[in-house]
């Protein structure tokens, strides 16, 4: 089957990705099609009155990917870029992600096109609460659970339970993750992506007879993930050498003042006008040498040119689907550079939004360090898996991780059969 709905360059990466996999396992062709094209898609168009008192109206999607395992799971994008081809690759990443940490989910992602950086806090507040209000004959907490992503943060997850509760009638926390704590949320998660991929990052050094304090780390995307993520592996004693964000990048061979350049963000949003080290675009700095680049924005920014010049020994994919097909096996081809892929290295979000998810159905709330034990413990078997499976058959780490959660889904499906 060709998919007309979501045809882009970024959906045909998902595909290209998913036909590698299903040729590596074997997959019998009447389950591939069904495995991999998504379920679901709903695409609205939402008025929203600006403060200005213009009505301006949003495209906007949620992909709901497989309904074989349980409930969908996936992050809310704003972003001016978002495309409904775009959404429905990142609910195809999200199911294999869930199956491969072994939650009870099938993936979903959703999106607005629109620069939230362009908005007032009120008018965020009415595109949440709008999005939401258009999506609630879709989602429930048994249906499909919402969760940040780029431009999305817990606030934005408040109004959006909130949106679904009052229309509903009840108070319904369990409508989506990543909530602040004092609704509902759970210890942990505003930090649990970085801290995973800091985690993650951590043992992979310690198996390659490195350790944390002799590694210096680049990355790209300074939000959410990335600024979690360097403050987990400062934490562990690796040198931030770079950082950058949407308006550029700061390089410090010495070591970057991580909790200061924070401090800058919070208080202007941006990198911006931040004093320290060498400014470099964000192209410059993914060519720096390191040990460790960690891509924490885009997707398709490591490209075949960029891959031919990559000097660092790790990459680890925060963002979701950062490398392209082709410079994956430019990368294949190298073989001194080791991937850490996305649906991996970046799954200790949707862990612990499943972590929220099962105390707001139970309404009993788990320490903090429960918490990151539980996700560490989850995330250290998942790389066991994928370490075993890569020597196993002989493949890439990537094709590793991704023929396991294709596996699982494709195996739920087959069990399920197909109705009626
Ligand atoms: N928030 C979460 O829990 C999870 C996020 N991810 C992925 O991690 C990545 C980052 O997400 P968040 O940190 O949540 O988003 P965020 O909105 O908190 O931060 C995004 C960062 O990327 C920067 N950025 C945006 N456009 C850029 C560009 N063209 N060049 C360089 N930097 C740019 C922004 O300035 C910001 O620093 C995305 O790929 C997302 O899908 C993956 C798993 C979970
Ligand atoms: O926490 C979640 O439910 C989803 C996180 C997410 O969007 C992702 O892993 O890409």
């Amino acid at each position: 089957m060709q998919s007309r709905i979501f045809d882009s360059q970024v959906f045909n990466m998902a595909c290209r990705q998913f036909d590698a996999a299903a040729e590596i396992l074997d997959l019998p062709m009447d389950d591939r099609d069904r495995t991999k094209f998504p379920k679901r898609c709903i695409a609205v168009t939402m008025p929203v009155r600006m403060d200005d008192g213009r009505v301006e109206v949003f495209e906007a999607y949620r992909v709901q990917h497989h309904l074989s395992k349980g409930p969908t799971k996936g992050g809310t994008r704003f972003h001016p870029s978002v495309t409904v081809g775009e959404v429905a690759a990142l609910a195809m990443w999200m199911s294999w992600k869930c199956a491969l940490v072994g939650l009870p989910y099938g993936g979903a992602k959703g999106g607005v096109a629109v620069d939230p950086r362009q908005l007032s806090l009120a008018e965020k507040e009415r595109v949440s609460r709008r999005y939401m209000q258009e999506l609630v004959p879709f989602v429930g907490p048994n249906i499909d659970v919402m969760a940040p992503d780029m431009g999305t943060d817990p606030q934005t997850m408040a109004w959006m339970m909130d949106t679904y509760s009052n229309i509903v009638g009840c108070s319904t926390p369990a409508v989506v993750t990543g909530k602040p704590i004092d609704i509902g949320g759970s210890e942990g998660r505003l930090e649990s992506t970085g801290r995973g991929v800091a985690y993650l990052i951590k043992r992979y050094l310690e198996s390659h007879g490195l350790r944390p304090h002799q590694a210096t780390v680049n990355i790209q995307g300074f939000g959410n993930v990335g600024s979690h993520a360097a403050l987990g592996l400062l934490g562990y004693g690796c040198r931030i050498t770079g950082i950058s964000d949407i308006s550029g990048a700061i390089f410090n061979p010495g070591g970057i003042d991580v909790h200061e350049a924070l401090r800058h963000v919070e208080a202007n949003g941006t990198l911006e006008g931040y004093m320290e080290g060498d400014r470099l675009t964000n192209d410059e700095l993914l060519l720096q040498k390191c040990t460790v680049l960690v891509p924490a924005a885009l997707e398709r920014v490591i490209t075949v040119k960029v891959a031919r010049k990559l000097k660092c020994r790790f990459l680890a994919e925060a963002a979701n689907g950062p490398t392209t097909v082709s410079a994956d096996a430019v990368l294949d081809e190298r073989g001194d550079i080791e991937v850490i892929p996305d649906v991996l290295c970046n799954s200790g979000g949707v862990i612990c939004s499943y972590f929220e998810w099962v105390q707001d159905l139970q309404s009993l709330f788990w320490e903090h360090d429960e918490v990151l034990r539980k996700l560490f413990d989850i995330l250290d078997k998942a790389r066991h898996s994928v370490e075993t499976q890569k020597e196993r058959l002989g493949i890439s780490r990537r094709n590793a991780a991704l023929t396991l959660g294709i596996e699982r889904v494709a195996r739920a499906k087959a069990l399920r059969g197909i109705f009626p």
